[in-house]
């Protein structure tokens, strides 16, 4: 079965089945719910997963039964159906009654958010590896596919995932090397990572420096312009590029593509732009939504986290974000939640993306986060040197004092913008410059 365009809007049944503990099904009326699907009725089920239908075979018959009174559209099922429990349990659905597993409803919202070319492309790749494995099985069950393997839809469809990477790969390496180009610059990079709706975009607009779409420099393409916050699943779709000044250095933050739990590393690949943003960061927050229960946080938390780890070069910074939405009692214990999960030395910090309360402090983590050296030279008080320090005061934490004829310049920034400042200082030091000695300190 190939799995096309499902409807949009309707009233939908959520289908679920639990191991052990209280079916929460919060989430995927969430997803539903964003999806333009109204939820209705919901059936579930603890126990262990069926092999013919995912539900057992009476819930599966008291799922059709809620679907034809409740005269549903769709019956949402929480969590990933194979080929063959799709296949049955669609077929005791009423008639006209679509079945939509965790992961198709997330490639609806995707479809239907995906505004531009790379975001598209973004989505049908995941589509295409959500559909490959069911269009082998059904291919292997039809001989005549097998004999015509060369021209078959498996082919096709395999190509047209591996134009997709090639298309994809392009864009990435040309976001890798304005990257490297940012970095020449003396920019430090950022990425805010973690769950969906945890408040990374809010808190792109709270830590960024223009919160102007105006205000950006034009010749900066790669700058662009609001990331969309809403309440809404997978708002954003894309990644968006922000400059911040946090205590002095230039930072460049990047927005990503939220993650969402029980879904095939395949998806999370599909979006490989995040995934450049987070591997390259000198930094990467990793938030995590604080108002959700406990055992949402632990859930939500370890999903961002295995991403973040497995990607993360750089420090990893988790941020207890809407912290406004919890009392204190509640911060501490969801404080200590990430602590144990958070495999990163850094210790989570709280903040409000929204409120802007604990902003601050995040600011200075994160400076403290990255790579700094750290040097301190006595230069002539001359305007060659007044044109250097209005340099570095845009590149770096600069103290300058000055002592008469000279002036002693500490500063403290990345590695690249001290090695450059040392290189200017000690041509103004050097015979023919302005003769004056320099020290290298610390
Ligand atoms: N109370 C409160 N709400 C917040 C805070 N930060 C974000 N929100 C709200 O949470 C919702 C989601 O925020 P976004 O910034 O869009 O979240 P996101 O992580 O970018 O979500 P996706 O792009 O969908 O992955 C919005 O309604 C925000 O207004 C916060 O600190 N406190
Ligand atoms: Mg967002």
């Amino acid at each position: 079965m190939q799995a096309g365009r499902t409807p949009s809007g309707g009233r939908a049944v959520v289908a679920a089945r639990y191991d052990g503990t209280e079916p929460n099904t919060d989430e995927i009326r969430a997803l539903a719910g964003t999806a333009g699907y109204d939820v209705v009725e919901r059936v579930t089920q603890r126990g262990r997963e069926d092999g013919t239908y995912g539900l057992g075979r009476g819930k599966a018959e008291e799922l059709a039964d809620v679907a034809a009174d409740f005269d549903a559209t769709v019956v949402v099922f929480d969590g990933g159906l194979t080929p063959g429990q799709y296949g049955s349990l669609v077929e005791l659905l009423p008639d006209g009654v679509a079945l939509l597993d965790r992961y198709r409803l997330v490639l609806d919202v995707f479809a239907e958010g995906a505004g531009s070319r790379v975001a598209a492309l973004q989505v049908e790749r995941a589509t295409l590896a959500y559909e490959l494995p069911r269009l082998r099985q059904t291919a292997e069950e039809s001989l005549l596919n097998r004999a015509t393997e060369k021209g078959s839809p498996v082919l096709d469809l395999e190509r047209r995932i591996d134009a997709i990477d090639r298309e994809l790969d392009d864009v990435r390496d040309a976001a890798a090397e304005r990257r490297a180009e940012r970095r020449d610059e003396g920019f430090d990079l950022v990425a805010l990572a973690g769950y969906t709706n945890a408040g990374k975009s809010t808190l792109l607009h709270r830590l960024a420096d223009d919160l102007s779409v105006a205000d950006h420099e034009p010749t900066h393409a790669d700058l662009d312009g609001t990331a969309e916050v809403a309440d809404r699943l997978f708002e954003t779709l894309e990644t968006t590029t922000r400059r911040a000044t946090l205590r002095g250095r230039r930072t460049l933050l990047a927005d990503t593509v939220g993650l969402v739990d029980d879904l095939p590393h395949d998806l999370v690949r599909s979006f490989s732009g995040t995934l450049g943003e987070i591997g390259d960061a000198d930094a990467v927050l990793a938030v995590v939504d604080a108002s959700v229960d406990p055992e949402a946080l632990r859930r939500r938390a370890s999903v961002a986290m295995d991403v973040v780890d497995d990607e993360a070069e750089g420090t990893v910074i988790p941020v207890l974000n809407k912290a406004d939405r919890v009392d204190d009692e509640a911060l501490a214990e969801r404080r200590e939640l990430v602590r144990e999960l958070a495999t990163t030395v850094h210790g989570p910090v709280a903040a409000s993306a929204l409120g802007g309360e604990g902003v601050d402090d995040l600011r200075a983590a994160v400076a403290d986060s990255l790579p700094t050296e750290r040097i301190e030279f006595v230069l002539p008080n001359d305007g060659r040197t007044q044109s250097l320090l209005s340099d570095l005061y845009e590149r770096g934490d600069v103290e300058a004092t000055y002592e008469g004829e000279t002036v002693r310049v500490e500063l403290a920034g990345r590695p690249s913008v001290v090695e450059e400042a040392k290189r200017r200082a000690e041509e103004l030091a050097a015979p023919g410059g302005s003769g004056e000695s320099w020290e290298q300190d610390r």
